[in-house]
């Protein structure tokens, strides 16, 4: 396979979750889909999100059958190296959008993790936004160009080949997450797993027979920097015991002793704080948890969205091919993304992206605004739209026909969100700058809305590291209050009566439960009139029914999840809802709900069968409680309660 496919942004869904849960499973999986299918090379670590994996040597001809758009682009542009593809002028977009709404931590939640001893970049030193050149790889692996694997791509051939490469990439990550399975479960074969570190300093492969630490030995570890082929080999070895337990854990360990020594250590090898690592460690399975912190460790990559009120897709390409800018539509499932693997001048800073020919912009941040399916003249909200990624992206659609009412409470991004909605030529936006929150007092009677929902970034991690550690528990608990209020808001803010619309898009770029599947969950619950619907888009992974216990409608299944080791773009969420007319005789009250309780150290906890909703009156108890805690210990006096919280005084 050309090492371009490789790095290909999104391929579609290349895994069933079911074939995560266990190697038992795995095994039939294969036995039954591949024993026909020869087995591809196993791969290295460049893998199918590695920059340096991708090997841009299209050559851009043209062709009269094309049918795809793409005919008569001239790849004239001599590609040179490049330092930095992006100007000064990078995109907002790219810095990822939840460092505007940092809640703040408490300052031994901002204390970093200790640097691992001997620990290698992952990065490579590589900024996140410089594209790959890929020349060094491809001369290294000997791996074939397209044109000398399978003759000359052109541009009528490039649709065809994009999509057979799509599907191919889509495979290898199928079996990539097979090996990674395989090597847990497999004894004695560790040099399968794919991690770092197999070999000591004399090159003896892992000598000692792995035992966990002792409480002691962690107890010590802790007051000095550990050694990071000794926690390598500690995750590989946790990995793989924890693929087959019961084989091959030391008597009288625990599963959830190897889990919390596998997670402590994933923490300070990748640098995140406790409470983020293990919250993220739990949303896969073992052997997938450890690509999904590796993939946040890699650049996304570059990817523009061609503004249709300027140009086409061709001839933007065109335009750039000309001034030595490599690149390639991004899959089948855009029509005006391109994927840029090298070039020449910063992209942030051409001609073209000047004029308002195209947009810097993540290829996840098309999803939603593909689900929201903007007809021309409608009416459509943008509630959280700085700096108008997706609001220029909706004009786009509406063909700037309609209009789009694009708001955000943060007066300072509407600046941002000016300018590009100028750049651009939207003629259709009207930006205000109201808290979602007023909304549908301010206005109502959208044919679409979007929100698309301020959040703690754990998908874009690659872009912003930061997140790693600033991200503590009152955080998500703040944020999930938050989303919860806007979406009722956002739902109340659509016309049921619409003729051509009716409906809301729900979406973060985040990957945790608490923002995604139960605000969706909640607003499903508070608004019996409001429905979920297919999202319309092609792949992402199904949302979750369930997850630790904790239980949501079975209709988040048409809820979608996108992931950067799966499908090489920022994790994000997307969800969309059909809004009904509210009937009378189906009281809110009625419906079956969950409490958040916060206890006693100030976690929060769901009970069954009470209300989790947002309601000022109601949850003012909770907040205040966890608030005088919070005081209490930092040594200040809280105020005298004002009324004991019942639901608090239930959980203690
Ligand atoms: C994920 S970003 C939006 C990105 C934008 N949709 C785009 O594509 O360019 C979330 C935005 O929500 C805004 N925000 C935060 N709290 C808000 C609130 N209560 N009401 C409206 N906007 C809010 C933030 O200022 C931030 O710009």
């Amino acid at each position: 396979m050309g090492r371009r496919a490789k790095n290909k942004q999104a391929p579609p869904e290349p895994l069933d979750k079911k074939e995560y849960t266990s190697p038992k499973k795995l095994g039939k999986r294969k036995a039954d889909d591949h024993q026909d299918k020869p087995r591809p090379a196993k791969k290295s670590k460049d893998s199918k999100y590695n920059p340096k994996s991708s090997k841009p040597h299209v050559k851009f001809a043209d062709d009269a059958n094309s049918s795809d758009g793409w005919e008569g682009v001239q790849d004239e542009g001599a590609i040179g190296d490049l330092d930095s593809l992006l100007g000064d002028e990078d995109d907002d977009m790219l810095r990822g959008p939840a460092q505007e709404f940092d809640f703040g931590s408490d300052a031994e939640e901002d204390e970093p993790a200790p640097l691992l001893r001997g620990r290698k970049s992952k990065q490579g030193g590589a900024p996140p936004n410089v594209v790959p050149t890929g020349l060094d790889d491809s001369s290294e692996s000997g791996e074939d160009s397209d044109e000398d694997e399978e003759g000359r791509t052109t541009m009528a051939n490039m649709e065809a080949r994009s999509r057979a490469l799509d599907a191919k990439a889509a495979e290898e990550a199928e079996l990539d997450i097979e090996e990674y399975q395989e090597a847990a479960a497999s004894e004695g074969e560790d040099d399968d797993v794919d991690m770092e570190g197999e070999e000591d300093a004399n090159g003896d492969i892992d000598a000692e027979p792995f035992r966990l630490p002792t409480a002691a030995e962690r107890e010590e570890e802790k007051t000095s920097v550990p050694d990071v082929h000794t926690v390598q080999r500690r995750m590989r070895e946790c990995v793989r015991i924890l693929g087959k337990f019961k084989r091959l854990a030391e008597e009288g360990r625990s599963r959830s002793e190897y889990i919390d020594q596998l997670v402590a250590d994933i923490a300070s090898y990748h640098g995140y704080n406790d409470f983020l690592a293990e919250k993220l460690f739990h949303l896969f399975p073992v052997a997938e948890a450890i690509e999904f912190f590796e993939a946040n460790e890699v650049p996304r990559p570059v990817t523009i969205r061609t503004n249709t009120l300027r140009t086409r897709r061709r001839d933007l390409a065109q335009a750039l091919v000309n001034r030595g800018v490599n690149l390639e539509p991004i899959g089948k499932w855009t029509n005006v993304g391109l994927q840029v693997f090298e070039s020449s001048v910063p992209i942030g800073a051409t001609p073209e992206y000047l004029a308002g020919h195209y947009m810097l912009q993540a290829a996840s941040s098309f999803l939603p605004v593909i689900a929201l399916a903007p007809q021309p003249n409608e009416r459509v909200l943008d509630m959280a739209s700085a700096p108008g990624g997706k609001t220029t992206h909706i004009a786009a659609l509406l063909q700037n026909t309609g209009v789009v009412f694009a708001n955000d409470a943060n007066k300072a991004r509407t600046k941002s969100l000016t300018a590009n909605v100028h750049r651009l030529g939207c003629k259709n936006v009207v930006v205000c700058s109201y808290d979602g929150r007023e909304f549908p007092k301010v206005m109502g009677g959208f044919d679409r809305v979007l929100l698309d929902a301020p959040c703690s970034g754990t998908g874009v991690i690659s872009k912003d590291a930061s997140v790693k550690i600033n991200k503590s528990e009152r955080d998500f608990t703040l944020l999930s209050h938050l989303q919860k209020q806007l979406i009722l808001c956002a739902i109340d803010s659509v016309s049921p009566e619409s003729k051509t619309g009716g409906y809301i898009v729900y979406s973060t770029c985040s990957v945790t439960i608490d923002e995604n599947e139960a605000v969706v969950d909640y607003a499903l619950r508070k608004r019996p009139n409001a429905k979920l619907v297919e999202t319309g888009l092609e792949f992402g992974r199904e949302g979750f029914t369930s997850f630790r216990g904790k239980k949501f409608a079975p209709s988040l299944s048409l809820t979608r999840r996108f992931y950067p080791h799966v499908h090489n773009m920022d994790g994000f969420y997307v969800a969309k809802f059909k809004v009904e007319r509210r009937s009378k005789a189906k009281k809110e009250e009625d419906e079956p709900v969950t409490v958040e309780i916060v206890a006693e150290d100030g976690t929060v906890e769901n009970k069954p069968q009470e209300d989790v909703g947002f309601d000022a009156d109601e949850d003012r108890p909770y907040l205040e409680e966890a608030k005088r805690r919070r005081m209490k210990a930092k040594g200040l006096r809280p105020p005298a309660r004002s009324k004991a919280p019942t639901a608090v005084k239930a959980s203690a």
